[in-house]
């Protein structure tokens, strides 16, 4: 990226746009100020030492370039540097943060949903940068109550409208000299952000051609866009339902306004789930406390179904593993919780649905 030295020891180094084929797209580091526009990108192949070793070239790698055939614009990807991060779904290697688009209407905002796509993203460890688009639907005074209510959830939104070109500025400034994702429900307006930031980037808006080409049908493309003022952007085609893979004890550490009560104090036990433990210091009356329950059960089912696909014969295995766990198998059953665990019934076999048809 750029104000980088582009040689070290000699070598010149670069950040892997694309993957298409056989071939990486990396574009090169600048090689100074006076040549910042226009910063060199080669299409290369990966040595055959790097196959050898198995080492894998992601998009976001930072590599080693070698043989620069400038002319030809192709070169040879010679060593990767190692990974600050890696993102499996979309495969990206260094993404520094996640760029979290909702609407404020048109959709409407759906506080479970929201939730959900907070919890995916804060999964990753990565810095989560929200974002509310088309605040040219409401009211100031409707922008301040979800600013209220989002504060108490521990995020501060920035609340932006495409159409009207309003605080696009600031979320540029985030940006700079970063790789961030951009990830967020259908029709919040990512593809209008991304035109905006990027004139070059050219996605199709509310088209059908658009959906269809980034529709869950076509194979996952990945690639980073380069901003105007530095940084690097990737679009998550197809993220409309984020699938939560986390385990249940991890959860809880995903809703900041948690984080706040356990840095504070501690529950009794140390694997609470804080369902209905005695001296639980999480359990009580917050806004997304009744999320979290619905999340855990999720969580708690999909980890069911993993033990039992890794040992079919003992369905039992969860309850047997430990002291404390073995009081979170029946709760499943009970009254209270059926209703929820019916939903998530349905919503782990969508995702189901939607990852078998991804891949
Ligand atoms: N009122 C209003 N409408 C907007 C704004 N930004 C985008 N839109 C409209 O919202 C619709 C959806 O925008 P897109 O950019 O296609 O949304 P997307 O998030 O990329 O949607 P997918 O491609 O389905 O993921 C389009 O009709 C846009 O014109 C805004 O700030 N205000
Ligand atoms: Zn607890």
């Amino acid at each position: 990226m750029k104000g980088e030295i582009t040689a070290t020891n000699g070598q010149l180094l670069g950040t892997v746009l694309a993957v298409q084929a056989n071939f990486y797209r990396v574009q090169l580091d600048t090689l100074g100020v006076d040549n910042e526009l226009h910063s060199p990108m080669l299409l290369c192949t990966r040595r055959t030492r790097l196959k050898k070793i198995g080492q894998q070239v992601m998009v976001g790698d930072r590599v080693v370039v070698e043989e620069p055939d400038w002319l030809g614009g192709r070169g040879a990807v010679a060593d990767v540097l190692p990974r600050r991060s890696q993102l499996d779904r979309p495969a990206i290697a260094n993404v520094n943060q996640i760029l979290l688009v909702f609407a404020v209407a048109d959709p409407p905002l759906e506080p479970f949903q929201l939730s959900r796509f907070l919890i995916k993203a804060e999964s990753t460890g990565l810095d989560v940068v929200l974002c509310l688009n088309k605040s040219d639907l409401i009211s100031p005074q409707a922008q301040q109550e979800i600013s209220d209510r989002l504060g108490v959830w521990g995020y501060q939104p920035l609340f932006i409208s495409v159409q009207q070109g309003l605080n696009v500025q600031p979320i540029g400034d985030y940006l700079q000299q970063k790789i961030t994702v951009i990830a967020g429900p259908s029709g919040v307006g990512k593809s209008s952000l991304i035109n905006l930031l990027i004139p070059d980037a050219n996605l199709r808006v509310g088209e059908v051609s658009g959906k269809l080409a980034r529709g869950r049908h076509t194979t996952r493309h990945v690639e980073l866009f380069e901003l105007p003022s530095g940084g690097l952007l990737a679009d998550t085609p197809g993220f409309n339902q984020p699938d939560l893979d986390c385990d249940p004890e991890e959860l809880v550490h995903y809703f900041p306004e948690a984080r706040a009560r356990l840095a504070e104090g501690s529950c009794r036990f140390t694997d609470c789930l804080h369902r209905d433990e005695p001296d639980c210091v999480v359990r009580g009356d917050w806004e997304r406390y009744e999320h979290y329950l619905e999340f855990l059960e999720q969580a708690i089912a999909r980890q069911t179904l993993l033990n039992q696909q890794a040992d079919p014969e003992s369905s039992l295995k969860l309850k047997t593993k430990g002291k404390g766990e073995n009081k979170y198998e029946p709760k499943l059953e009970t009254k209270k919780y059926r209703r929820v665990s019916r939903r998530s019934q349905v919503q782990s076999v969508r995702n189901w649905d939607e990852e078998s048809e991804d891949e």
